[in-house]
């Protein structure tokens, strides 16, 4: 992962040059704490050793029996959906089986998904840190009983990662499923280099190995100072830009296949820093189509934005035609990645012209090499941000209220949180 904060220094907010050489003592009293965390497998940093302690032959074995699948379903939310979604999308080759993720509880969308799927089959690969998400458990419910009616023994189907306790973790042992664990101390929206996110892209063949030395690369670059740690320049300079006003954080891929990596940062940024009326909004958009929808409001609206734009360097070749259309003559002999990637100078360059910051992120392409490094550059940057704001990076305390109050409302214990939804305020306009 290589990071280009060039588009920081004059902007508006902005940071200088001088302020990131003073940050950067912050920094190394950051990366000291984030070192001493990860030594001590302490809860969240022991997130930035899963390159090296994932045991990549216990995956491998529990989707043995699934290689086959022609469809792959996962069933799960948050940090227990997004990682895996992310890796299968952006690597996704056209002999893959298709994935699918269940991570709403939507009751139009999950049995016409599943109406859909050749049940026979599709591998089910059920995620729940927990093992007791309310939405994951009960479509799983919804999943299994549809299996049943369609004649298919779930357990021959389904792979379970979980704790070591909770319901799905005694499902699994109930049923003899292949099962693999959500290593400890490793919050769901840090777990993505662990089964919960490399179960899915060991069903589909991909390189785990791969994955994994990309992580290692990011990992041996941590280092006490920003201006030699990609992942740390990153998030040091989102931190001073959020302290000077650039409160929303827009993540700009411009390649499809890393739109859904735009909502894993999304996740990770939002629950991990979003503390004591702190943190940076992340909004997703994708180049170049957002070009034509959201740039106007990026260029010319509020002054509380920092953009993201990110790339991979190497993209396959598709030329664009020659033709004879003279207005059109300029794009012949050029390949959609020469537009694409022109759309991105463009748009680093227009947004400059009107001061808004920008950071440029590129990998070196879109493998599970650089997919590895991307991931755990991208958590570094956000562990480094957490203690540079002083939040508590690895707590969600909101998100569990809510849990709380829909549990309450739904009968599953007595919950002040769901008091609180039945004293709500109305103001309700009718027709
Ligand atoms: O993996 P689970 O325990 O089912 O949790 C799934 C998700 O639940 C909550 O929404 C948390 O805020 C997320 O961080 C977590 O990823």
């Amino acid at each position: 992962m290589h990071v280009d904060l060039g588009g920081v220094l004059g902007a508006t907010p902005g940071v200088s040059r001088d302020s990131l050489e003073r940050l950067d003592e912050q920094v190394a009293t950051a990366h000291e704490r984030i070192a001493a965390g990860r030594d001590d497998h302490e809860r969240g940093y022991a997130a930035l050793n899963l390159p090296a302690r994932v045991d990549l032959d216990a995956i491998r074995s529990a989707v043995a029996p699934f290689t086959d699948a022609e469809a792959v379903l996962t069933v799960g939310i948050g940090g227990s959906a997004l990682g895996a979604a992310t890796l299968a999308d952006a690597l996704a080759g056209p002999d893959d089986p298709d994935v699918y993720v269940l991570d709403n509880v939507d009751p139009e969308h999950v049995p016409r998904l599943l109406d859909s799927l050749p049940l026979e089959r599709t591998a089910v690969n059920v995620v729940s840190k927990s093992g007791t998400t309310a939405e994951t458990l009960s479509n799983f419910l919804v999943v299994r009983e549809a299996m049943a009616d369609a004649g298919v023994d779930w357990t021959e189907r389904t792979v379970v990662t979980t704790g070591e306790s909770g319901n799905l973790r005694a499902l699994a042992d109930a049923h003899d499923l292949p099962s693999l664990p959500v290593p400890d101390g490793v919050p769901g929206r840090f777990s993505v280099l662990s089964p919960v996110g490399l179960a899915v892209a060991a069903i589909q063949g991909h390189d785990l190995d791969a994955i994994r030395a990309g992580a290692a690369e990011a990992a041996d670059s941590l280092s006490g100072s920003l201006f030699e740690t990609p992942a740390y320049a990153y998030g040091a300079a989102a931190y001073a830009l959020a302290n000077r006003g650039a409160t929303t954080n827009a993540m700009m891929p411009y390649a499809e296949r890393l739109e859904t990596f735009a909502e894993w940062f999304a996740q990770l940024w939002a629950e991990s820093l979003g503390k004591d009326g702190l943190g940076q909004t992340p909004t997703r958009a994708l180049g170049a189509t957002d070009q034509h929808s959201q740039l106007q409001l990026y260029r010319a609206g509020p002054r509380e934005k920092l953009v993201t734009l990110l790339r991979p360097t190497d993209r396959p070749a598709c030329p664009i035609p020659e033709t004879d259309l003279e207005g059109l003559s300029y794009l012949g002999g050029s390949t959609l990645g020469d537009l694409l990637d022109a759309e991105f100078d463009a748009t680093g360059a227009s947004l400059a012209a009107s001061g808004v910051p920008v950071i440029r992120v590129e990998i070196d392409g879109i493998d599970e090499r650089s997919l590895g490094a991307l991931l755990y550059g991208m958590e570094a940057a956000c562990v480094l941000y957490g203690e540079l704001a002083g939040v508590s990076t690895f707590t969600q305390p909101a998100v569990e209220w809510g849990k709380r109050a829909a549990r309450g409302l739904l009968g599953g214990g007595e919950f002040e949180e769901a008091e609180a939804v039945e004293e709500r305020t109305s103001l309700r306009i009718d027709p």
